[in-house]
């Protein structure tokens, strides 16, 4: 059933930046949600909307069937963690958790038992005393959110929360968050420009461009199969090639692929790890680099025209710089007018 229901918003700012362009999203019940896209993308200007901090243009937001479009935050069933945590460095952790309870006038000892419950979620059982001021990033992106889930909202909204941490701790902090989000069932919308994030924690992932939905699937199918150019070249690695389809052939100066589809312009898109790499007589690219990994192997490739390509494979001391290889693409999709025209 889904909880969260975004109909048609838009947001002109003044000056005329149409940051989010009527855009549409049912979340379900204890679904998590990614939005996922480049900087500017109007990812945060939508789940600002959905928490109350920005007025939407035009269209309509409902949670639980409730329309919640015109409510102040604080009447709003959400909570929203930010990219910057803004704790109150002039009180410990328990009374940061503690405010959001008093104001509804929660008796002491219930408020005690909540926050001890929220701080054990979290991981930091027995720091109600610290100040917020003493505590690691972590520690504190952690009560941060321990201060939005003891408030017990319907929807739960992130932006960005890990962007100020270091790789190994963001690593960290998001199979915690997944873990809490899933044990708690919170409903979550999410903000991320990091597509790794969004591929581990979500249910779905939204990919967002020019304040509109380019994708919106299961994290493995918009890798799979992205049905624009724009989330093709976005998530993940993927090489681009520009060509021309003429009588069921993909057609460049540098080299030919059978692809039957009718003629016309076409964007070729194939994945490092499906175009393998042979030996040939009449090479149509050059090895540019070759990294080894360790796991695999990484090989950059130069097409004629300059055109740079990835191939991941299994040996890479099969290759040296300079050598003329024959590509091999075992899977490609082919997008014409920014549209998905033929997946192999
Ligand atoms: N208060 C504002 N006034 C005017 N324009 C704004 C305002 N806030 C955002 N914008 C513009 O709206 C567009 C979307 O911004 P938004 O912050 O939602 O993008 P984003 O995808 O979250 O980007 P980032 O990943 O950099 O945070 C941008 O062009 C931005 O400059």
């Amino acid at each position: 059933m889904s909880v969260l229901h975004i109909a048609e918003v838009t947001k002109t700012f003044s000056g005329g930046t149409h940051a989010v362009n009527s855009f549409s999203l049912d979340v379900a019940d204890g679904e998590l949600v990614c939005l996922l896209g480049p900087s500017g993308s109007g990812k945060s200007t939508l789940l600002r909307m959905v928490g109350g901090f920005e007025q939407p243009t035009s269209g309509r937001i409902t949670i639980d069937g409730e329309d919640v479009t015109h409510l102040p935050p604080e009447r709003r069933p959400t909570g929203m963690v930010f990219q910057s945590h803004a704790l109150w460095t002039h009180m410990n952790v328990f009374k940061n958790l503690a405010f959001g309870l008093k104001l509804r006038r929660m008796p002491a000892g219930e408020i005690r038992e909540k926050v001890e419950a929220v701080l054990e979620l979290v991981g930091l059982a027995g720091y109600g005393d610290r100040m917020t001021n003493q505590l690691s990033g972590g520690q504190q992106q952690r009560v941060a959110l321990a201060r939005s889930l003891v408030l017990e909202p319907k929807i739960l909204l992130l932006d960005e929360p890990f962007a100020s941490l270091d790789q190994h701790l963001r690593e960290r902090l998001r199979e915690e968050v997944r873990d809490i989000q899933q044990r708690l069932g919170i409903t979550t919308l999410f903000v991320t420009h990091g597509q790794d994030e969004a591929l581990s924690m979500a249910d779905r992932i939204v990919v967002m461009a020019n304040g509109k939905t380019e994708q919106i699937g299961r994290p493995d199918v918009v890798y799979r199969d992205p049905k624009t150019p724009f989330v093709a070249g976005f998530i993940g690695t993927m090489n681009l090639v520009e060509g021309e389809v003429q009588n069921g052939q993909f057609v460049r100066s540098d080299f030919t692929f059978p692809l039957a589809i009718a003629d016309g312009p076409a964007t070729l898109a194939i994945r490092p790890e499906v175009l393998d790499l042979t030996a040939s007589d009449t090479p149509k690219a050059t090895v540019h680099r070759v990294t080894d990994y360790g796991s695999h192997g990484l090989v950059d490739l130069d097409l004629a025209d300059g055109t740079r390509l990835k191939s991941m494979v299994a040996h890479p001391d099969l290759f040296r710089t300079g050598q003329g290889v024959d590509l091999k693409p075992r899977a490609v999709a082919a997008y014409r007018n920014n549209q998905q025209i033929f997946r192999s």
